[in-house]
């Protein structure tokens, strides 16, 4: 079963960090294999009647490497893309290693930048089918070159260069997905809340933000609204913090199946929640709200609930914030189990 992703993908995927991180070692591997190869021209020299195409060919493949890493061309959204990368480098290197000494020279293990680009960026199964469409590279220039395949050398040669890359390979794209779980962990440690599993106000303040700009480009309207536990000191002191806590978590399991998966949910602090509903005006705040408030079916703790509006409690989420804040405040004076919307008589 596919679990669900808690966290919204754009803006909170571990994994499109990371490679937005390994980018950068990507660009330098594709640097790093023309500095050879320059190296290589440079200090061995080219077979003569080859040498301006070798030279055109580095540049090209040069200037495609600058271009990408200018334009960031590729994203983890585009894995497509990414895979056309290493594939440039596997067809660039075999149509080097034709044109100079083919695979008996010392620039085979080329082939391992492309291994470790592929294991960096595209996981353990593409790794392993470019470490086959690699070997047939090798096969191929073999071929080429007028050598036996099944000649000893060629044979020994041929298993060396496959068991390196697999192994390569696989322990890249392993340490890789070791690296986005844990990063994954952190960031749900770092976003959510222990207690409830819902997001905390750092997560919340920060995913906000896109809602907010969007609904005010589009002059769409959204709800803020601030809920506060009544009497959980009371609840604390006479049963226990667990009982305290099971109070705050029951409340967050109410919160979440009155929500939509849309709406952005958190626990702000110890006894306050916060939910934003995008596209939802004053009035489907407060039948979602008095729904929570009259389910027939469990009994929430009390709680006094603000509501406020964009566009007509504020231009911004902080202004609704501290509206909703001050609506919360007066339902709670009018006893709680109430919600009072921002500006409304009292
Ligand atoms: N059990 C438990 N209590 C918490 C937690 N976080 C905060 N609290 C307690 O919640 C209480 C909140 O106190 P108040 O702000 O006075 O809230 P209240 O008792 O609900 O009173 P009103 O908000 O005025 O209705 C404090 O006693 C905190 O120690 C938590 O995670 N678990």
């Amino acid at each position: 079963m596919k679990v669900k992703d808690p966290l919204p993908p754009l803006s909170w995927d571990a994994r499109r960090i990371q490679i937005q991180g390994f980018m950068t070692g990507l660009h330098q591997i594709e640097w790093l294999l023309v500095t050879l190869i320059t190296l290589y021209l440079v200090l061995i020299g080219a077979p003569d009647d080859h040498t301006l195409e070798l030279l055109v060919a580095t540049a090209a493949y040069f200037g495609f490497s600058l271009l990408a890493s200018r334009l960031r061309f590729f994203d983890e959204r585009q894995r497509w893309l990414l895979a056309l990368h290493t594939w440039v480098m596997i067809g660039f290197i075999t149509w080097f290693l034709h044109s100079t000494e083919g695979v008996s020279g010392p620039l085979t293990s080329l082939y391992l930048l492309a291994v470790v680009t592929s294991a960096l960026t595209l996981g353990v199964l593409a790794t392993m089918l470019e470490v086959v469409a690699i070997v047939a590279c090798i096969v191929l220039l073999l071929q080429l070159g007028d050598e036996r395949l099944m000649e000893t050398a060629n044979l020994t040669l041929l298993s060396i260069n496959l068991i390196a890359y697999l192994i390569i390979g696989y322990l890249t794209a392993a340490l890789v997905d070791g690296i986005t779980v844990s990063n994954r962990m952190l960031l749900e440690m770092a976003s959510q809340d222990p207690l409830t599993g819902l997001f905390n106000r750092r997560a919340f303040n920060d995913l906000v933000k896109p809602v907010d700009a969007m609904a005010r480009r589009s002059r769409r309207p959204y709800s803020v609204v601030v809920i506060d536990m009544d009497g959980l000191k009371a609840i604390n002191d006479a049963q226990g913090h667990v009982e305290g806590d099971r109070a705050i978590k029951l409340l967050a399991e109410e919160l979440k199946a009155h929500t939509r998966s849309s709406d952005l949910l958190a626990r702000h602090g110890g006894d306050e929640f916060l939910i934003m509903l995008p596209d939802t005006d004053a009035g489907g705040a407060t039948r979602m709200l008095h729904r929570l408030l009259a389910d027939p079916d469990h009994e929430i703790p009390a709680i006094s609930i603000g509501v406020a509006c964009y566009p007509e409690h504020g231009e911004s989420f902080d202004a609704l914030f501290e509206q909703a804040d001050q609506a919360m405040y007066v339902s709670k004076s009018l006893g709680g189990r109430r919600v009072h919307v921002a500006g409304a008589p009292r």
